[in-house]
């Protein structure tokens, strides 16, 4: 019993103690969550207000300008890409002057000794020819001379014509893949060092085939550098082409098949996809170029695998070039900045040595300043009229 008193008396006083702290002054609560706005609110009315249209009327602000709209970009409309190269010969004729006014000159020496003959063939090679060729084409000319027995200004230069257009190979096949096929755009790989004008030709390569009359995707693969794209995207806007981008470092490969994915979704008639291509080393290369060209080829074939190579690089372009063309299966070279060179032999050589036909021609930095290569109207912007 005593016990019991003792608990009964025990609960009692610690019921009053707990009373007493809880509800002592001055202790902290728990605060409630500060009050978050959950919506716009604009001169006291909330969005939903003006949307149901019970909000107060309030003086509004006077109404701040308009942003302005985003540039009108005009679409251009380029030329077409046939008779380009005899549009621009007199850009060819200006850097290749000196190679066409020499044999020229020499061929029609009172007399054409050994000497004579060595510098016509020293020309050829200082042209960037090839020594082999240059060899070849001088013992040609030179039977050809003494058959035809006078050195007629018009007649040389028809012999000289003949010879250069023969080892140009006017019967190449030249053509572009540029349609679609099958329900599928043409895809069309543009690879090379960097620098050459790989972007450039891509953009230029563009406006030729708007010229043409074709629908145009460009596909910004050289994500090495973030200037490539946007100078793509330039390209593009000018013409209305779409241009497929991703950010800087990016997976080549990806941007690719996301190219060729848009190209068939949106039905263009052509895909151009800019690589980057870096030199580091050849597996490096055959790594990179190889898998964009396998993941394109899960949707559409690969139509044109297109070189560039500068002119102006001579025997070190050439190097280059051999590398590429054993990582890929080149169909096209396309050589840049003869404009700038008189080094015009290259053409024979390149074709020599990668057993490819030169399909178009870079003549300066303007839009328009690429051309469908034609031999005949070259070695006749060469050799003058
Ligand atoms: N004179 C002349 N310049 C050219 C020609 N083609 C390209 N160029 C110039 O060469 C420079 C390099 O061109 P890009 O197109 O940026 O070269 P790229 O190969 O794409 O270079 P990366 O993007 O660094 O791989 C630019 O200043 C072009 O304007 C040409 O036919 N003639």
């Amino acid at each position: 019993m005593e016990y019991l008193i003792l608990i009964a008396v025990l609960v009692v006083a610690g019921l009053i103690v707990g009373g007493f702290l809880l509800l002592r002054p001055g202790r902290t609560r728990p605060r409630p969550p500060a009050e978050e706005p959950t919506e716009e609110r604009r001169g006291g009315a909330t969005v939903a207000d003006e949307a149901e249209g019970t909000a107060p009327t309030l003086e509004r602000a006077p109404p701040t300008e308009a942003p302005a709209p985003p540039p009108t970009v005009e679409i251009e409309k380029p030329p077409p890409g046939a008779g380009r190269l005899v549009r621009l010969r007199a850009r060819l004729a200006r850097s290749q002057n000196a190679f066409g006014k020499t044999l020229l000159g020499l061929l029609s020496r009172e007399t054409l000794d050994d000497d004579a003959w060595e510098e016509i063939e020293d020309t050829l090679i200082t042209a960037d020819m090839g020594a082999a060729v240059a060899a070849q084409v001088t013992d040609e000319l030179r039977t050809r001379v003494q058959v035809l027995g006078t050195r007629d200004a018009a007649e040389v230069r028809a012999l000289l014509k003949e010879e250069l257009v023969k080892q140009i190979g006017p019967d190449l096949d030249r053509s572009l893949d540029t349609g679609p096929h099958g329900g599928r755009p043409a895809v069309l790989m543009v690879v090379g060092v960097n620098g050459t004008g790989k972007t450039t030709t891509c953009g230029k390569l563009a406006r030729v085939l708007v010229g043409d009359g074709r629908t145009v995707l460009l596909g910004a693969a050289d994500t090495f550098r973030a200037a490539a794209a946007d100078q793509l995207e330039t390209w593009g806007t000018r013409v209305g082409a779409q241009v497929v981008r991703k950010d800087e470092g990016a997976d080549p490969a990806s941007v690719a098949f996301d190219a060729v994915k848009q190209g068939i979704d949106t039905k263009v008639d052509a895909v151009i996809v800019d690589t980057a291509g870096r030199l580091h080393t050849k597996t490096g290369l055959m790594d990179e170029l190889g898998k964009v060209k396998r993941v394109v080829e899960k949707q559409a074939q690969v139509d044109e695998v297109l070189l560039v190579l500068d002119a102006t690089t001579g025997q070190n372009g050439m190097q280059q070039a051999r590398v590429f063309a054993e990582v890929v299966n080149v169909t096209g070279v396309v050589l840049t900045k003869l404009d700038g060179t008189a080094k015009g032999g290259i053409v024979v050589q390149v074709q020599r040595e990668l057993g490819v036909p030169v399909k178009l021609v870079g003549l300066g930095e303007g839009p328009d300043d690429l051309a469908p290569f034609e031999p005949e109207a070259f070695v006749d912007a060469i050799l003058g009229d």
